[in-house]
Parts: C-alpha cells; structure tokens; sequence
C-alpha cells in the first residue's frame, strides 16, 4: 500500500492533544508471545500452526493485506497455505475449497480475505468455514458467542479494538460507546463486544439522523464507516477516546485526525492503531485453534 499522507511527528500535535494508542508496539509485543506459543506447541507436537489464507481475485489492497499475513505469519513460526483463486470463482467453488480446507486436519485456521466479487455469496462462504477454524471471526456461530459475550473466535479487528482499550484501562461499564458503520466483520460485532462488555452501544451509519448529536454524547467512538476523514474533529467529545478504524487508500483513517486529536483523551492513529492489531489477533487465534485442534493447549508466561 502506498502512502501519501503527511508524515505526523510529535511536535504536530498540540500540546494538550489526545494521547496515542500505539497498536502497533501492543501488536508486536502480541505476536512476540504468540510466536513463542506457536514455537512450544510445534515442539511438543511435531506439527506447527498452519492459517490457510484465501484470496479471490487480485484485488490490490486484498492482495497486500494477505501478503502481510503470510509475512507475520512466518515471523511467528506459523505456516501458511496461500490458495489463490481467480476472480471468476463462483459461489459453490469458493464453497467447496473452504469446505474442503475444513476437513483437512493440516490447517488449523481459515482466513477468507473480504471483500469477494459482488456476484459470490460471502455469508454462504464464511458459513462454509468451519468453527473451530474460524479463526477470523466471521461465521454466524462466532457472531452469536461475540453477542453473548461467550467465549469463542472474535472478529479480528474489533477484537483488536477491545484489546487497544484494555490495554490503555479505558473503562467500558456504562460508558456511552457509538460505533459509526455496521459491516458484518466490523462495526456490528465491534458494537457487540462492547455490549459484552457493559457499554451502552449506539451504532449509526447511512441512514442516521444527526450523526453529529450521536458523536458529540459518545465516551468512546468506534469509526468504522470505510469513508476518509468522515468523522469531524469538531463533532468528538472533549475527552472522549477515538478507535479509528478505518483503513482507506493512501493509510488514511475515517477520522480527521488533527480536529479529533486536539478533543479526545485517547486516540488511534492511522497506520499503527487498529490495523496491526487486526493481524496481531488473527495469529493468536491460530495458534489458540492450532492448540485445540492438537489437543496440546501450551502455556506461556509473559
Ligand atoms: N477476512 C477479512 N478481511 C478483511 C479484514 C479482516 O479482518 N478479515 N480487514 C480488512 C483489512 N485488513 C485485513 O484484511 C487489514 C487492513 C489494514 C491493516 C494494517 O495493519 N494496516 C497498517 C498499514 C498498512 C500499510 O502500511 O500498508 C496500519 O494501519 O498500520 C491490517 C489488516 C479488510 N478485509
């Protein structure tokens, strides 16, 4: 991926400006621990992790981001298997491969890069993975644990986000959290793991009425609208804490940055926030289902 916006530097920000949530520093200290689990677990099994990553088509974001995986997948001791399909794939092929990598005891996690073709049918294919590989929390089953707050896969980013506010001890119990945009691996379970978790969730999106009033309440904004720079800095409530999701082209988020910074008590920037998160969840949840699947669960300090 290309960047074209401006390099920030501490000495942009003004001086009562958000703090950073720096999740790129979070994600690798994640995966450092996760790559000792993977390590211990192909020591003690003889059979290291292995995330089967499927790509259809040749979209150049989706492209870059599988690469990504597979890189920090081989950092972290897993394996993966990249199977690549044309951009003509149908519904029932796509199925069928998932199915498939379903039933093979080699792969311990499936990852179906979103978004597919506008003519495939992607509830049919997340549904085609199975649970206990779904590793990138996108099957109904994993959605209904999320709703209830029971244990289970977790979509990653949101996940990711979850991760970010324990990390930095935001308080979640009755805070008011609003989630801006409600795709099925974003904003909706992003605003059912906070739920889980005790805030009063609001989601807004396309058809909402003054979003700005919404905004202006929220302790804690989720934007995950797929919109650049849609959310106003002058719209953010002073001290509110800011997960800026998105990840449009030239690493530009879905927040204005700058405005919103200058209000909130905690920030995500854009790159190094959510999205390497994103990646540092997807290993930990294959090593988690690679030690299931081999019955061989390995604790690890740290
Ligand atoms: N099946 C899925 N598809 C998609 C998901 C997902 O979680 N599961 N998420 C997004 C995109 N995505 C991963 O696929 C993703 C986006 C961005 C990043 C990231 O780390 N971005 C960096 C900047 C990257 C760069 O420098 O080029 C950052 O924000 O610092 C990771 C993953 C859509 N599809």
């Amino acid at each position: 991926m290309t960047s074209t916006s401006p390099t920030r530097t501490a000495a942009d920000a003004p001086t009562d400006a958000a703090g950073l949530m720096d999740g790129a520093a979070l994600a690798r200290r994640m995966t450092d621990r996760t790559a000792r689990r993977a390590a211990e677990l192909t020591r003690r099994t003889g059979t290291a992790p292995c995330l089967a990553t499927v790509l259809v088509g040749e979209d150049p974001a989706s492209v870059t981001y599988v690469r990504m995986k597979q890189n920090r997948c081989a950092k972290a001791g897993i394996d993966s298997r990249k199977v690549a399909l044309p951009a003509a794939t149908t519904t029932g092929e796509l199925v069928a491969t998932l199915r498939g990598l379903s039933e093979d005891p080699a792969v311990h996690g499936i990852l179906l890069q979103h978004p597919v073709g506008p003519h495939i049918d992607e509830r049919a294919a997340f549904e085609a993975i199975a649970p206990e590989k779904d590793v990138d929390g996108v099957t109904m089953r994993s959605f209904a644990a999320m709703g209830f707050g029971l244990p289970g896969f977790v979509s990653c980013t949101p996940g990711g986000i979850l991760r970010l506010l324990d990390a930095y001890e935001v308080e979640l119990a009755g805070r008011r959290a609003v989630v801006v945009g409600r795709s099925p691996i974003l904003g909706r379970p992003a605003g059912m793991l906070l739920l889980a978790r005790d805030a009063t969730v609001t989601y807004c999106h396309s058809r909402t009425v003054d979003l700005s009033a919404h905004l202006r309440e929220a302790d804690i904004v989720v934007a995950a609208v797929g919109r650049p720079e849609f959310i106003r800095g002058e719209d953010i409530k002073p001290g509110a804490v800011v997960l800026d999701a998105g990840y449009n082209p030239g690493n530009v988020g879905d927040v204005d940055f700058a405005g919103a910074r200058a209000r909130a008590r905690l920030i995500t920037p854009v790159p190094g926030g959510v999205g390497p998160m994103t990646i540092a969840l997807l290993l930990e949840q294959t090593v988690d289902a690679a030690e299931a699947q081999l019955g061989a669960g390995a604790p690890v300090s740290g």
